[in-house]
């Protein structure tokens, strides 16, 4: 399999002298195209940093990250945003879905911004809401659909433009344990159906289940690692129970 994301001792540094955090301490991982990894460890570990340095949100204080081969960390400040809209598809907590704007345009929006036209556009959002079981409401707005289907609406704009990476930052925080689950099972459909790479940050055990392999930080340094393979993933949820057990702190095992 072709490694889609690469990181070399990245390093992220907060404060100045006097007061300097090490939120993330050398870490060197790569994730193959297709994969899907969730990122755990207590509070504080660096989980967030490790996502906001790969999306670009955050610049590194020393190491590489390479996304397709190219060093993301050598990318000039003008680039940024266009560099996002092509590579990166988000997926956050409360699914920053735009309340003025339909469905439809909330899914097409990076094609839109990048002015694509609508009768290009329009297929595409076609294409994928009928995918994730969302094109009778293509032309409600945010505040008229559930939340489920809020969420299938912000998998949906992660997606279009096939973007290489999925970046989820706790995804289900805010959901109750059936919407979770939801959620979980479109993430695995897309990952599984349209080969979406997946990186997730979560604190929940049952989440993570639902990933390949795991990255465990503890102080900002890869503390370990697991891998799913032919587990079920009631076994593998109870591995990585067994992990959060070892690396101690807050991590939730709810
Ligand atoms: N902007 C900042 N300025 C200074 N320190 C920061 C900043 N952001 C994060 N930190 C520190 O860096 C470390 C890692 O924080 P980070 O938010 O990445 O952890 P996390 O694993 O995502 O935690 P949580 O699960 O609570 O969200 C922590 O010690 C935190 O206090």
């Amino acid at each position: 399999m072709k490694t889609l994301l690469q990181l070399e001792n990245v390093e992220k540094y907060y404060g100045s002298k006097n007061n300097v955090t090490k939120a993330l301490d050398k870490v060197s991982f790569g994730v193959d195209k297709g994969e899907f990894i969730a990122i755990m460890g207590a509070s504080g570990s660096g989980k967030t940093t490790l996502l906001n340095c790969i999306s670009t949100i955050d610049e590194v204080s020393a190491g590489n990250i390479y996304l397709d081969d190219i060093n993301i960390t050598d990318i000039d400040e003008k680039d940024i945003a266009k560099f996002r809209q092509k590579n990166l598809g988000f997926i956050f907590q409360d699914f920053n879905l735009l309340d003025t704007l339909t469905i439809e345009e909330n899914i097409g929006i990076v094609l839109t911004i990048n002015n694509l036209s609508p009768e290009k556009v329009q297929p595409m959002v076609k294409e994928i809401a009928a995918k994730l079981g969302i094109e009778d409401i293509l032309n409600k707005y945010p505040y008229q659909v559930s939340g489920g289907q809020k969420q299938r609406c912000a998998c949906a704009r992660a997606v279009i433009n096939k973007q290489s990476l999925i970046l989820a930052d706790e995804p289900t925080g805010a959901l109750d344990s059936r919407s979770a689950q939801m959620l979980l099972e479109v993430m695995e459909d897309l990952n599984q159906s349209l080969e979406a790479t997946i990186l997730m940050v979560t604190h929940d055990a049952f989440s993570a289940s639902y990933a390949n392999r795991i990255l465990f930080l503890k102080d900002g340094k890869l503390f370990n690692e697991i891998i799913r393979g032919q587990k079920s993933r009631n076994q593998f949820y109870h591995e990585i129970l067994d992990v959060l057990a070892l690396l101690g702190g807050d991590v939730s095992n709810a």
